[in-house]
């Protein structure tokens, strides 16, 4: 893959949902070792086009190709197994389990030989000291246990849990869907500043966002979603919050060329 093949790249991408048009006749692309924040009204199809580069939701037209490759995904899990994670504003944990089990959640490592092959049995030695690894590599290693519940954690821990699971599997992309919606001032930092180690670590994120000084704070580019489609993606340094909200509204005509 050269240097300019995109990460991820969809194409003329429509979902019709009866009489809506979720996604209509939307391109997409995601660079290689960028932040790409998605920002757009309520009901623009942000959160639509995203599920169709990730297998969430299959598009009835158009185009997905993964560096440069055409792929048809039928499910995440199909997603997943190419090394795309995806962080939701839900955070998707199971609080009565341990972090270090949630860390995991369907690809637990197994004991070697017949016990884990034949018995199923975890080692969760193995298990917890990647557990333990992962959050320390992001500098998440405050909680006081790695086998103690998800729930016993504060609203931070938990994002900065998942986002750490996302990291440690992701090998293509990751997608966070309002990662910090549901957080405090001090939390939301936290998670912005994980967001941006991961990318330093040279795996690109898919950033949706309505927080525009979040999206200005950590975005390499901006794609502008409106009415379905892609209206144009902007670089941050060249345009302010009140011109992103303006396009994205409408009030303001948009960028004839793709400024980014
Ligand atoms: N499963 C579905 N069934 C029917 N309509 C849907 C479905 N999912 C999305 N839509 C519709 O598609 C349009 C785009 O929705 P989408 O959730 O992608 O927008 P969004 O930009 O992510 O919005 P928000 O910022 O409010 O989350 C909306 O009109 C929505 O009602």
């Amino acid at each position: 893959m050269s240097e300019a093949t995109p990460v991820v790249q969809g194409r003329g991408i429509v979902k019709r949902y009866g009489h809506v048009t979720a996604i209509d006749y939307s391109d997409f692309e995601l660079r290689q070792r960028e932040i790409l924040a998605v920002i757009g009204d309520n009901g623009a199809g942000k959160s639509s086009i995203v599920k169709a580069i990730c297998g969430a939701t299959i598009p009835d037209e158009g185009e997905i190709l993964i560096e440069g490759k055409k792929v048809n995904f039928s499910s995440p899990i199909d997603a997943r197994n190419m090394g795309i994670e995806i962080v939701y504003q839900q955070l998707a944990m199971s609080p009565a389990l341990s972090i270090a089990d949630n860390m995991f959640m369907g690809r637990e490592i197994r004991k070697q030989g017949f016990m884990g092959k034949y018995l199923r049995q975890l080692d969760r030695p193995a298990m917890e000291r990647f557990a333990r690894e992962k959050l320390t590599e992001l500098g998440l290693m405050t909680v006081q246990s790695i086998n103690q519940t998800v729930e016993t954690l504060s609203g931070g821990q938990r994002q900065g849990v998942a986002v750490a699971r996302a990291a440690a599997f992701a090998t293509k992309f990751i997608i966070m869907d309002e990662p910090t919606a549901a957080l405090g001032v001090k939390e939301s930092r936290k998670v912005l500043e994980l967001i941006q180690d991961v990318r330093a670590r040279g795996i690109p994120i898919i950033l949706i966002s309505h927080n525009m000084p979040h999206v200005f704070e950590v975005a390499d580019r901006i794609h502008v979603h409106r009415l379905g489609k892609r209206l144009c993606t902007i670089d941050p340094k060249d345009y302010t919050m009140s011109d992103a909200v303006a396009f994205m509204t409408g009030a303001k005509e948009p960028p004839t060329e793709d400024a980014a």
